[in-house]
């Protein structure tokens, strides 16, 4: 049994998003390429005049990938959930002629080249052999396109009906009419595969030879019923292969393929909506109405789905621009998130399979009973002619209830039964691939650990960083205060300076004059005072601190006292007994 990721219960899931690479073809090859492509496990970057546009997925499959080694990494996850009753999708997205068709059904039969449809049942049927006896299975299969917002049957043989879409409360959305087909081996499947895509619409364009127009659903549904604990499950997977968007520039179309393209575009563009608002985390309304195709969808965009979505693009220079819009669209679906719950069937094909097989037998029964009852007869006579067409008639009704109960029962897989001797090998590559996904995943998870303390250092370093940042803005906002308050000083410093220079200048001025003055003083006082006398006047001069002046002892009334009750009192008439009186106290 393959081991893959433990059951998980009722979960919420990214979508997964996966990038594909086309090769060049010969006639391409021969036109010169320049390189505008480089990809790594999960980084994608894009080149153009310098300017690279960097995107990053679930993983990238560069133009060298297997089908087999794309099946593994997409499908495998997700066909293993399906049979423990969860319900997937599988989408191929891309403008036209990028391999979407390729990726989903590619060449059936041919064990490198098959896509995902074709694949899946190798590895249900393979599952179904390596099960528990205990365990019955009924896979069944759905086959249609969506063509001009019309739907219809692939697998109807009046393919050109137009079938009915429509909703009912506790049913969901459904399609009136489809057939669902009972397969019950790689024979079976492979022929209605091959019936169903020859009857797709196609035309030839300039950018595909043979270009579906459509968008096409496979169904397989898996309903699985234990019989020790009467549980059963039911499992849905849809694979959907879009039309492929294109620029008439490109194609070329003109007249009705003009048309169909412009309604292609018109129906991818609404899908974008319905993706754009489910990863907008303000929108209040969801479009699924405004097409079929995302009406049908409904559950696998953001709804009850493991999803995944594989972006196909060309390795042409010529196709830079619309690689580069499949990766934008692509990089918004990775962001839509699903609720994904475990089916439990009340509507049991398996049970409707059993009870109609218990009718059959019933009538069987009863037909053996009417033939014994005649044999009898005839023994007693001899066989009347209309004795022996009944005979005849009994012994053909019970080969056809016979047969139909032998239809209906190989619709009822056994667990254990062996349904895949041609999956035997298929089924070896699946484990080969599982063996290297397993050693990819411990790698991934070590990996994924070291990113992860890498990316909290990073956020420690980025956080520390920004605070720094933050310091240092301060600190230059207070560095340039600084400088303003200094600058400022300095000029105000050098003004004063310029003040105290000149009053220094003043100053020394005054001072040379006085000094000069002086010299006059003493020159007149030594020319005209004889010494003797300058001696006795000095000694009776002295310093009234008061008045801040010089006196003369004993001098009561003289020029000095007058000049200073002068001063005083200006208006005043000198009273020389006052003045005198003043004098006497001193
Ligand atoms: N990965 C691949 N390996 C080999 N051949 C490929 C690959 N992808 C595409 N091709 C080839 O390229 C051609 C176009 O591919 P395909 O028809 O799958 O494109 P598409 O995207 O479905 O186009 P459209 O939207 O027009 O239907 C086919 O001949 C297909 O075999």
């Amino acid at each position: 049994m393959l081991e893959f990721q433990d059951v998980k219960t009722d979960t919420i899931e990214n979508v997964r998003v996966f990038i594909r690479v086309r090769p060049l073809r010969d006639e391409e090859k021969t036109v010169i390429n320049k390189e505008v492509i480089q990809t790594d496990s999960n980084v994608i970057n894009l080149t153009k005049q310098g300017v690279v546009k960097s995107f990053k997925f679930t993983k990238i499959f560069d133009s060298d990938s297997s089908q087999i080694e794309l099946y593994s990494h997409v499908a495998v996850p997700i066909v293993e959930r399906v049979l423990q009753g969860y319900n997937g999708t599988v989408f191929a997205y891309g403008q036209s002629g990028t391999g979407k068709t390729y990726t989903m059904i590619g060449d059936v039969g041919d064990a490198d080249r098959q896509g995902i449809i074709p694949n899946i049942f190798s590895h249900i049927f393979a599952q179904i052999t390596l099960a528990d006896q205990d365990n019955s299975y009924a896979v069944t299969v759905t086959y249609l396109e969506i063509y001009n917002e019309e739907i219809r049957d692939l697998l109807s043989d009046a393919p050109d009906k137009k079938l009915t879409l429509r909703e009912k409360p506790g049913l969901g959305v459904y399609i009136t009419e489809l057939l669902g087909f009972a397969v019950d081996s790689l024979e079976a499947v492979t022929e209605i595969l091959v019936k169903g895509n020859k009857r797709r619409t196609t035309s030839s364009t300039k950018l595909n030879d043979v270009s579906s127009r459509s968008h096409a659903i496979f169904t397989v549904s898996v309903e699985t019923k234990n019989k020790l604990t009467n549980k059963t499950t039911f499992g849905k997977l849809n694979l959907v292969d879009l039309a492929g968007s294109e620029r008439a520039s490109k194609s070329q179309a003109t007249g009705d393929r003009l048309r169909e393209a412009g309604k292609i575009n018109l129906s991818l563009s609404v899908l974008g909506n319905v993706i754009s608002a489910l990863v907008d985390g303000k929108a209040t309304h969801i479009p699924y109405r405004n097409s079929k195709l995302t009406r049908l969808l409904q559950d696998s965009l953001g709804g009850n789905s493991l999803t995944a979505l594989i972006a196909t693009i060309s390795p042409r220079y010529h196709d830079y621009e619309e690689s580069v819009y499949t990766l934008m669209y692509a990089d918004r679906v990775k962001h839509i998130q699903n609720h994904v719950k475990l089916n439990v069937e009340n509507n049991s094909i398996i049970e409707n399979f059993e009870s109609k097989i218990d009718e059959l037998k019933r009538q069987l029964r009863l037909l053996e009973l009417r033939e014994q009852r005649e044999q009898r007869r005839a023994k007693k006579k001899n066989k009347s002619n209309s004795q022996r067409e009944d005979l005849d008639n009994i012994e053909k009704e019970k080969s056809l209830l016979e047969s139909k109960i032998g239809m209906i029962q190989k619709k009822i897989l056994v667990g254990g039964e062996n349904l895949v001797e041609k999956a035997q090998q298929q089924l070896d590559l699946l484990e080969d691939a599982a063996k290297e996904l397993r050693h990819l995943d411990s790698s991934h998870v070590l990996l994924e650990e070291i990113l992860f303390y890498k990316e909290k250092e990073k956020t420690i370093v980025k956080k520390e960083f920004a605070d720094l940042q933050e310091e240092d803005k301060e600190l230059d906002l207070k560095i340039d205060e600084t400088a303003k308050l200094i600058k400022k000083a300095t000029e105000i410093l050098i003004g004063k300076e310029g003040e105290y220079q000149n009053e220094i200048c003043a100053l020394l001025q005054d001072n040379k004059n006085l000094a000069k003055e002086l010299s006059l003083v003493q020159f007149v006082i030594e020319h005209s005072i004889p010494g003797e006398y300058l001696r006795d006047l000095l000694s009776v001069i002295v310093f009234n601190d008061d008045t801040q002046e010089w006196q003369i002892k004993g001098v009561a009334y003289c020029g000095n006292n007058l000049r200073k009750v002068k001063s005083r009192q200006a208006n005043e008439k000198v009273k020389p007994h006052t003045v005198y009186f003043q004098y006497q106290k001193k």
